[in-house]
C-alpha cells in the first residue's frame, strides 16, 4: 500500500505517480524540494531583473532631467540675455511661461513688439498636437523671442533663468487648461496649475529683485455663481469642475505669497478666449475642423432645453488685459525671500461682456467656411461645464483701460481666415 505521503507527492507536476520501491518517498520528497527551490530561484531573478529595469528606467529619467537637460551652457545663457533685452525707455523684462501657448505666444509677440525683453518657457506636452506649439515657437523666434523647453515645475531651470535676468515682470500663462479634461487626466491639472504654480512663486519671491506677477486665472472660478453679470467680489466658492477649483486654489495660493513675501500678483479671469494661433481642444476650434472635414458636431444644451453660453472673448482684446495689466502692476517689495511692505494684489474679469449661444457660435462658423455643419445636440453631460458665462468688466476698464471691441463675428472671421491659411485650404474659394 503507498503510504498517505506517497499518494499526495506529486513527482512531476500535475501528475501523481506512485512508485512503489523503498526509497519513492525520498526521491519524490527530493524532486519537490528542488522544483521548489528552483522557483524560488527563478523568482528571485525576476524581482531582480524587475528592480534593475526600474533603476533604470529612473536612471534614464533623471538623465533626461538633469544630464541632457536642453539648458544651460554660456550660449544658452546668452540667448537668454540677447532674448531679454529692453529695446525701449523704462520697458520690461518679462519671463512669459507657456509662451508656446495661445495666449503665451500673442502676449509674448505684443511685448517683443513694442520693445520689451521676452523670454519665454515651455514643455511642450502633448496635451494637444505639440506641432502648433512648434509652429508657434517659430514665430516667436522668427521676432526674437527666446523660448526655453522647460516645465514650471523645474526649480533648478527657474533659478538659473533668474540668475541669468533680473526680470522685471513674470507672465505666468502655463497651465493645465480644458475643463472638462479634468476628469480624464486630473493629476495633470494639480501638477501644472498647483505644483508648477507654487514652484513659480517660490523662484518669484526668492528672486532679487522681486518681479510683478501676472498670471492666467480663469473665468471657470464663478462655478455655480448664478449671478450675472460675474462680478471680481461674486462668489467663487463653488467650483464646478477640478480645473476651476485648481485655478481657484491658485488665487488663494498667489494670495499667500502677496502676503507674507510682498509679490505684486494680478490674477486674470480670462473669459473664453479665441482666435487665430488657439488651442485645438475648445469647441470653436474643434468645431470648425469637424465641420471642413463633414464630421458632427456636439452641442451640448442645459437643463430645460436652455442653450449654453459664453462670452467669447478675442485675443488681441485679452492681450490688451494682459498688457495693460504689467504696466499697471505695482511692485513688489522683497526681495530673497523677505517682505519689505505690502504689495498691491489683484484680480481682473477679462471677458467680452456680450454673451453668445453655442448655436448661434456654430451658425456664424457655418457663415464663415460656407458649409453646413451636422449638428447632434444633447444633453449636457455632468462634465464640469457651466451654462453660462458673463463679464463685468468695470474694475478692469477702470484700472487696466480695458475696452474689448471685437465681436464674435468678426473674431471668428479672423480666426476662420488663419484656419484655412494655416491647414492650406484654398482660402479664396472658402472665406467670405
Ligand atoms: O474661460 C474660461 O474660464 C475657460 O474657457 C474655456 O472653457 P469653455 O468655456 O468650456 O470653452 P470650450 O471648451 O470651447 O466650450 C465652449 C462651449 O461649447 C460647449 N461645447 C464644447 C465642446 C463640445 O463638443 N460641444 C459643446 O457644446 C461647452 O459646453 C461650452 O458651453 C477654456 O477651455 C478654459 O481653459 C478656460 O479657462
Amino acid at each position: 500500500m503507498p503510504s498517505l505521503q506517497e499518494e499526495l507527492l506529486p513527482s512531476t507536476p500535475g501528475k501523481f505517480k506512485i512508485d512503489h520501491r523503498g526509497h519513492a518517498v525520498n526521491r519524490q520528497f527530493h524532486r519537490c524540494f528542488a522544483s521548489t527551490s528552483t522557483l524560488f530561484l527563478w523568482a528571485l531573478f525576476l524581482v531582480a531583473l524587475t528592480a534593475s529595469y526600474l533603476s533604470f528606467q529612473s536612471f534614464i529619467d533623471s538623465g533626461n532631467r538633469y544630464f541632457t537637460a536642453s539648458w544651460g551652457g554660456i550660449q544658452w545663457e546668452k540667448r537668454v540675455r540677447d532674448s531679454a533685452q529692453v529695446h525701449r525707455p523704462d520697458g520690461f523684462s518679462v519671463l512669459v511661461t507657456g509662451a508656446a501657448g495661445f495666449v503665451g505666444t500673442h502676449v509674448s509677440l505684443a511685448l517683443k513688439k513694442r520693445g520689451d525683453g521676452v523670454v519665454g518657457i515651455d514643455n511642450f506636452n502633448t496635451y494637444y498636437d505639440p506641432s502648433l506649439k512648434k509652429a508657434r515657437k517659430s514665430l516667436l523666434q522668427g521676432r526674437g523671442v527666446f523660448i526655453v523647453e522647460g516645465d514650471v515645475n523645474d526649480a533648478r531651470l527657474l533659478a538659473k533663468l533668474f540668475d541669468v535676468v533680473a526680470f522685471t515682470h513674470v507672465m505666468h500663462l502655463a497651465a493645465q487648461a480644458g475643463v472638462r479634461y479634468a476628469m480624464e487626466n486630473p493629476q495633470s491639472y494639480v501638477h501644472s496649475n498647483v505644483a508648477g504654480l507654487v514652484t513659480l512663486l517660490e523662484a518669484c519671491k526668492s528672486a532679487n529683485p522681486q518681479p510683478a506677477v501676472v498670471w492666467a486665472s480663469s473665468s471657470s472660478v464663478y462655478g455655480l455663481n448664478e449671478k450675472s453679470p460675474f462680478s471680481e467680489a461674486d462668489r467663487t466658492d463653488r467650483p464646478a469642475s477640478l480645473y476651476a477649483a485648481t485655478k481657484k486654489a491658485g488665487e488663494a495660493i498667489t494670495h499667500t505669497y502677496n502676503h507674507i513675501y510682498g509679490l505684486s500678483v494680478t490674477g486674470l479671469r480670462f473669459f473664453t478666449v479665441y482666435g487665430p494661433w488657439g488651442r485645438p481642444d475648445m469647441a470653436y476650434f474643434s468645431f470648425t475642423r469637424n465641420i471642413l472635414q463633414g464630421k458632427p458636431i456636439t452641442i451640448y444644451r442645459g437643463k430645460n432645453q436652455v442653450d449654453l453660453a459664453r462670452d467669447f472673448t478675442y485675443i488681441d482684446d485679452i492681450v490688451k488685459g494682459c498688457v495693460g495689466s504689467l504696466d499697471t502692476a505695482g511692485k513688489s517689495t522683497g526681495s530673497g525671500g523677505k517682505k519689505a511692505g505690502p504689495a498691491p494684489y489683484r484680480v481682473f474679469n477679462l471677458g467680452n461682456t456680450s454673451p453668445v449661444t453655442v448655436p448661434t457660435l456654430v451658425s456664424i462658423l457655418e457663415r464663415h467656411l460656407k458649409v453646413k455643419a451636422k449638428r447632434n445636440v444633447v444633453d449636457m453631460p455632468g462634465n464640469g461645464d457651466v451654462p453660462f458665462t458673463h463679464a463685468n468688466i468695470s474694475s478692469a476698464r477702470r484700472e487696466l483701460g480695458y475696452k474689448p471691441t471685437t465681436d464674435l463675428q468678426t473674431g471668428l472671421k479672423k480666426f476662420v481666415k488663419w484656419y484655412l491659411s494655416y491647414h492650406g485650404y484654398n482660402r479664396g474659394n472658402n472665406v467670405n
